[in-house]
């Protein structure tokens, strides 16, 4: 809601330059330009940024090629009758691609910012700094501000290891005309587990070399326990614990050596995806010449995203706190008001809903059951997908739904959901969180039948019964 404050009038409350055209940038100037602030974006490319122009929307758009695909092979179980169909490649690509140009050609992304009286300098290549309050574009035109937000996002990290160059890069992608037989990923966490499931779904033969002991070390370890089994299921070669060591051609293929433990191996394949990493995009930026601090791969900010020169804050992937397009979005909403009104506003990370289209998907909220436990004496139910009326009609049972819920509060600490649908699971999971409800209250929520959400409310009465056979108080 906009506060007495955030109200800029028709009084300029000072000049904001935003670099950096994605959800953090779009939002950081949509609300600093509400704040009364003067604004202009400068974009190296497109409006849109990663999440448009070439992350979450077309991957979305793949991984529903992918799914269609896979369902086929589903037939039979239902009484139908078909063949899987073949994959025209170079033709799913090109629907992401065109999936990829909405923002700007059906939704007039930069119309849509510019209506808002912002000023917007795109497709210019990387602006750069002159000093802590210029920067100059490619054709040497100079925007000065009175603070400046950085939300310049990141970009594949690449890796310092022999062959390295022999290898794809996420952006590598979208030119892809043929599905290789084999690929090898290299790196399970999101970005590396999104893309194998959708090649092996393509009919692609997919390795992934992850170094961590599990697939995406970040989540909850059900997750990755499960998320590991579903894609082993499925003929995946997943090799977690392992590193990988080279790259080198052989015989028109390629030889990836990797060690696990004490032992080095190897395997021989088509094609092989770095998806290692997501560093802060500052090549061109030159930081240096503003005097801003890096921190490790991301740019340094505080609680209030202000840099280490404070008329300077970065909102978004560049500052690797959280890194979702909620969050970009979020960050840029706080980064605008310290940015205008110079106040103290904290980025406060409150229940992040986040999903990822892999097959199975997966969905997350809150703490881990590893991190709840640290801190909290929990209770903690997991309803399989085997016993889940929706996922059994649907015969979509490998998945479960997990809630950690605080004994003393009661409240939901956290959520995570792995089956069909689970990004949208979890919006109830962190709506209920964001609504500070108890687990009696979901417990009481009256949740349509059939669907997989229900196996929310079926935790949180399992939760409520137990706390009733144990005396504890309750309200309902
Ligand atoms: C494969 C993949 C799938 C993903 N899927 C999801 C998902 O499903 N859900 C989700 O929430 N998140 C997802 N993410 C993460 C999400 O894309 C990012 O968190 C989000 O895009 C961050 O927004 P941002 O504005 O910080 O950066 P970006 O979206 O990367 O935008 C940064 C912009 O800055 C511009 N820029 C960079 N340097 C300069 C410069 N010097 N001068 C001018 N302009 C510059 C770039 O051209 C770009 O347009 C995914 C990421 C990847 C890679
Ligand atoms: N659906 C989504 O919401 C979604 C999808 C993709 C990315 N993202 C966001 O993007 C961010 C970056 O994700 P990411 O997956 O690109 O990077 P990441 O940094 O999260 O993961 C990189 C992985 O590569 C592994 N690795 C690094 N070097 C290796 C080596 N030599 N051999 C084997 N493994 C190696 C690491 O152990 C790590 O697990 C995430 O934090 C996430 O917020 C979100």
């Amino acid at each position: 809601m906009a506060r007495d404050e955030d109200r800029g009038g028709s009084k300029s409350r000072g000049k904001v330059i935003v670099v950096g055209g994605g959800p953090a940038g779009v939002q950081a100037a949509l609300r600093a330009s509400e704040l009364g602030a003067e604004v202009t974006i400068l974009e190296s490319e497109r409006l849109g940024g990663t999440a448009f122009n070439e992350g979450p929307a077309p991957v979305r758009a793949l991984a529903r090629a992918a799914r269609l695909r896979s369902d086929a092979t589903m037939f039979s179980e239902f009484g139908l009758e078909g063949e899987v169909p073949d994959v025209d490649f170079a033709r799913a690509i090109d629907h992401a691609n065109r999936v990829a140009a909405y923002a700007n050609e059906v939704w007039h992304l930069t119309d849509l910012v510019k209506e808002q009286g912002i000023e917007v300098i795109d497709e210019v290549g990387p602006a750069r700094f002159v000093d802590r309050t210029t920067l100059e574009i490619g054709d040497g035109r100079r925007f000065s501000g009175d603070r400046i937000i950085l939300a310049v996002g990141g970009k594949p990290r690449k890796l310092s290891i022999p062959g390295s160059d022999l290898a794809l890069s996420f952006h590598d992608l979208w030119d892809m005309k043929e599905l290789p037989g084999r690929v090898t990923v290299v790196g399970g966490s999101a970005t590396g587990c999104q893309l194998a499931s959708i090649l092996i779904d393509f009919g692609a033969q997919v390795d992934v070399i992850e170094f961590a002991d599990r697939l995406t070390p970040p989540s909850d370890a059900d997750i990755s326990r499960r998320l590991k089994a579903a894609f082993e299921k499925r003929g995946m070669n997943v090799l977690t614990g392992t590193g990988c060591d080279s790259i080198e051609r052989k015989d028109g293929r390629l030889k990836v050596s990797f060690t696990h433990g004490e032992e080095t191996s190897s395997l021989e394949t088509d094609a092989v995806f770095l998806m290692v990493g997501w560093p802060a995009d500052v090549s061109g930026l030159d930081l240096g010449a503003a005097g801003v601090e890096m921190d490790g791969p991301f740019i340094k900010v505080d609680e209030c995203l202000r840099t280490t020169v404070p008329e300077i804050l970065v909102a978004g992937d560049a500052n690797g706190v959280s890194m979702f397009v909620q969050s970009a979005a979020h960050q840029a909403r706080v980064a605008a008001r310290n940015a205008v009104l110079e106040s103290q506003d904290v980025y406060d990370p409150q229940a992040i809903a986040t999903g990822s289209f892999t097959e199975p998907e997966y969905g997350s909220v809150g703490m881990t059951e590893a991190q709840a436990l640290e801190r909290h004496d929990c209770y903690i139910e997991v309803i399989d997908y085997t016993a889940l009326p929706r996922a059994v009609m649907d015969a979509r049972t490998d998945g479960f739904c997990k809630i950690i819920v605080d004994k003393e509060s009661r409240k939901l600490l956290g959520a995570h959901v792995l089956g069909s649908y689970s990004a949208e699971v979890i919006q109830v999971a962190a709506t209920c969180i964001a609504a500070d409800m108890t687990v009696q209250d979901i417990a009481e929520l009256e949740l349509a039948f059939p669907t997989f959400t229900e196996a929310l409310g079926m935790a949180a009465q399992r939760i409520s019964r137990k706390m009733r056979m144990n005396g504890a108080e309750d309200r309902g």
